[in-house]
């Protein structure tokens, strides 16, 4: 993977489309120029069983349609079902280093909140890191307090080979204090999903880095 593809990286699970069709966003999107997707399910209102694995393959076919990666969020089994290209897992699922010996040469993205667990991602030979949220986010009802900048340019600054991602909260306004902060590029959800003008914002997150 190379560290251009995380320049901006769209997120979505039917959870976070409310008006209209999860689909019709994913395609707005991929045609608006995101360089990369992670498909997550999750949460009260997430499809599941057979909805669930169709939904993952029609954005997989999408993804496939504009030759962008598609990311599983959390779900292995899925991943490796679909043959995805890549998984993302965070600290609460299962492990890296399981997540790495089972996944092969699939992209691995890991969330990392720490130095020794982004030393453990390193060591299993993580493809990027995600990190954050650096601004509050409505996305993740789970997700820890908004911890800025500082961390993730530490990081960067110590490990200038390794590809990032900033998560939460991230807009057009705010996406160029990642990228000078150090970041590959910005994972976005809720400024893309809930856009009147999807062209316009993913165009905006590439003018504005
Ligand atoms: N899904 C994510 N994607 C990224 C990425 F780097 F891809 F931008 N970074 C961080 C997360 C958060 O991952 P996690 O901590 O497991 O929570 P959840 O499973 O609820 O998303
Ligand atoms: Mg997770």
């Amino acid at each position: 993977m190379k560290r251009e593809q995380l320049e901006v990286y769209f997120i979505m699970g039917s959870q976070n489309v409310k008006s209209n069709e999860p689909l019709a966003v994913l395609e707005k999107a991929l045609q608006a120029g995101v360089t990369i997707f992670q498909f997550r399910e999750k949460g009260a209102d997430a499809r599941t069983g057979q909805a669930y694995e169709d939904f993952a393959r029609a954005c997989q076919k999408l993804c496939q349609k504009y030759t962008i990666p598609f990311i599983v969020n959390d779900d292995i089994e899925l991943a490796l079902k679909l043959d995805a290209d890549g998984l993302h897992i965070g600290q609460d699922d299962l492990s890296v280093k399981e997540a790495r010996k089972r996944i092969g040469e699939k992209i691995l993205g890991v969330s990392v909140h720490t130095m020794s667990e982004l030393e453990v991602a390193i060591q299993f030979d993580t493809d990027y890191v995600g990190i954050g949220p650096i601004y509050g986010t409505k996305s993740k009802d789970d997700a820890k307090p908004a911890t800025g900048t500082r961390f993730l340019n530490q990081v960067a600054t110590n490990y200038p080979s390794l590809p990032i991602v900033g998560i939460g909260g991230i807009t057009p306004e705010n996406t160029h204090e990642v990228i000078r902060a150090g970041g590959d590029g910005v994972a976005v959800i809720s400024a893309i999903c809930e856009s009147e003008d999807i062209q316009a914002t993913v165009q905006l997150f590439k003018i504005n880095k």
